[in-house]
């Protein structure tokens, strides 16, 4: 089907939203709705950036109607991609927005997310822009692409949690895309066990929901005898458990998500770890100009160069500048997972050659800052700093 490269269902409004999704459940196979309105919203965003291009968009999406049946296949999106390939390379100004809800543009700021209208990550967004308007999309790939692609303003994706830890999956598509993080957002997740109107607990035989929230609710679940079923978020779960009418099955969501889908609450706060808390990172395409005002951090992500005591020597480049490090991760390189120390030798050692992904907290602006990657030029192969951003603290 000609519909890979961009599917998500950018509903312009809920109900939009959730009449793709129903028909993603009821058909068991995805079916990738755009709602005319957001594909005009992109549209003018293009034709304001070249007008030489004009005619050829025009004729590329027409004039558009207001059916859901508005859809873009492969081959424009293929245009839009080589189109926006001329745009990325045009000199861009720093944006000043942050946690602003309207657009350069006079717009609200649009942000999409991964999963159905009632996702943590939904909330995550809403939490880092509360008028933005939110775009919902199948897949975390969708996310980047819809930024890439000026469908939307910012992507929001969770990014680690105190209980699973780092979600590398989501690190792997940072270093894959060039989106900048622009902020960062933590949430307190309490998950609601939601079920059929007036399902008691002792009914369930299955929950289904997103992996994390499975993984975070294990201890409860397993001392309920219950057998866990992965979906692709904590909204469709519940979306799922709403459609197909099965009073055995619950499901793992948020309380807007039982509001949304009209199911009952089972029970609440069933996380194995009371202080279950998820960090998100909000996307954009461009780096925001770091303010003065508030303390932010920067994440970078890098490899090192082999050798004794190097890593030792990297992390000393922040130490002697006096910049705290809030966090610290490695991950063997997907493409290059194996490094030969020695290959004049038989039988010689081969290590994980590792990505490093650090925060440290001082921004890219700040002079300590570019000195410490200077230095740490020194010991690296390879460096990108992924963007300065505010600490998020709670308002
Ligand atoms: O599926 C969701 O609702 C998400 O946003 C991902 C997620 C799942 C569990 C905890 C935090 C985020």
């Amino acid at each position: 089907m000609a519909l890979k490269v961009l599917p998500m269902w950018a509903g312009a409004n809920q109900s939009h939203s959730q009449l793709g999704a129903s028909c993603f459940v009821q058909n068991k196979k995805k079916v990738h709705v755009f709602s005319s309105c957001r594909v005009n919203l992109a549209k003018c965003e293009i034709l304001r950036h070249n007008n030489v291009e004009k005619k050829r968009l025009m004729s590329l999406y027409g004039t558009g109607s207001s059916s859901t049946d508005e859809r873009i296949d492969e081959s424009q999106i293929t245009e839009l991609k080589g189109f926006h390939k001329d745009l990325y390379s045009l000199p861009r100004p720093l944006s000043a927005v942050d946690r602003d809800p309207i657009g350069s543009n006079g717009t609200k700021v649009r942000v999409a997310y991964q999963g159905l209208p009632g996702t943590y990550s939904e909330i995550a967004a809403l939490e880092a822009y509360p008028m933005c308007k939110t775009v919902p999309c199948d897949q975390i790939e969708s996310v980047f692409k819809a930024v890439e692609l000026w469908l939307v303003d910012k992507g929001v994706l969770p990014i680690e949690n105190s209980v699973g830890g780092s979600i590398h999956r989501n690190y792997d598509l940072l270093l894959r895309h060039r989106l900048h993080i622009v902020g960062e957002v933590e949430l307190v997740v309490n998950h609601y066990l939601l079920g059929l109107p007036g399902v008691r607990k002792e009914e369930l035989t299955h929950v289904l929901s997103d992996p994390q929230a499975l993984e975070q609710c294990e201890i409860t679940l397993n001392k309920l005898g219950i057998v866990k079923v992965s979906t692709e978020d904590t909204a469709g779960a519940a979306q799922i458990v709403a459609l197909d009418g099965i009073r055995e099955t619950g499901a793992i969501a948020t309380l807007q998500a039982a509001e949304i889908y009209g199911l009952d609450i089972v029970a609440q706060t069933i996380q194995d770890d009371s202080d279950n808390v998820t960090r998100f990172l909000i996307l954009a395409r461009e780096p925001i100009i770091p303010r003065i005002d508030k303390p932010h951090k920067t994440s970078i992500v890098f490899t090192l160069k082999e050798g004794p005591g190097v890593l030792f020597k990297a992390l000393a480049v922040f130490a002697h500048r006096d910049i705290n490090i809030s966090k610290i991760d490695s991950r063997p390189q997907r493409n290059r997972p194996l490094r030969i120390v020695d290959d004049s030798n038989k039988g010689s050692p081969m290590y994980f050659d590792y990505l490093f992904y650090i925060d440290f907290e001082a921004t890219m602006a700040d002079p300590r800052a570019q000195l410490a990657l200077t230095h740490l030029k020194e010991f690296a192969t390879f460096l990108r700093v992924l963007g300065s951003y505010p600490i998020y603290k709670v308002l």
